[in-house]
């Protein structure tokens, strides 16, 4: 079963049959599983970088994944910060699930010296999430839609991402959710501070076309 927050990224790039389909940051593979569940997309290309975390993916399509499906699945080891140069305008949806430094880690550690080491890698984290983001631009059809999500808190690498985002690549706009989020609102509360195309950890984009 996945958490609500899991379920709104997955519907949030409302998947139609046949479309082109990226996971850029997939391992172990829930999200791509809820993906399937939600259309039979013509190509569904999922990707992790991290070389172990790839098997664990790996793992999961085969346990979870109908064989009549595989056929359309590739999994990649690359770095989801080059698929842009790599494979430019070829997919419809993308999701961009980046590594971020993960509230939940935080809330059952009382290491200090992995607060500190946490505190320093919200910095590198920032600029990876950015990298990523351009790259799944580049690698968006035009009229394509690109979902980002993380499992952290931290504005540093939610709504300052996404503003450095929008004022630096004129070719997107923000994909207001306001009616996803009302329609799914009995489940949580949304923050009062969030934009029209953002939930806390979830904003959503289209590619001008
Ligand atoms: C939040 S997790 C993804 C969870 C996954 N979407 C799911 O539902 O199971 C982020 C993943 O991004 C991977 N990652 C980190 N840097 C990456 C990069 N440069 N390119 C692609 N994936 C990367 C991490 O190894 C990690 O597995």
């Amino acid at each position: 079963m996945l958490v609500w927050k899991n379920r709104v990224k997955v519907l949030a790039l409302d998947i139609k049959d046949g479309e082109e389909v990226l996971d850029m940051c997939a391992a172990p593979g829930g999200k791509s599983i809820a993906m399937l569940q939600c259309a039979y997309p013509g190509h569904f290309h999922c990707n992790e970088y991290d070389i172990l975390r790839s098997r664990w993916l790996k793992q999961t399509v085969e346990s979870f994944i109908p064989e009549s499906l595989l056929n359309i699945i590739t999994v990649s080891e690359l770095d989801g910060r080059q698929i842009g140069e790599l494979h430019p305008e070829s997919y419809d949806k993308i999701l961009v699930d980046a590594p971020c430094s993960n509230d939940r880690n935080w809330l059952f550690s009382s290491d200090v010296q992995q607060a500190r080491l946490r505190l320093i890698q919200r910095k590198v984290l920032s600029a990876v999430q950015i990298q990523l983001l351009r790259s799944a631009i580049k690698a968006l059809r035009p009229g394509g839609t690109l979902v980002y999500s993380t499992c952290t808190l931290s504005k540093a690498e939610n709504s300052d991402v996404t503003t450095q985002i929008l004022n630096s690549c004129s070719n997107i706009l923000p994909v207001d959710i306001r009616e996803m989020a009302s329609a799914i609102s009995h489940e949580f509360a949304l923050a009062s501070s969030a934009q029209q195309y953002e939930l806390l950890l979830l904003s959503k984009y289209k590619l001008k076309g």
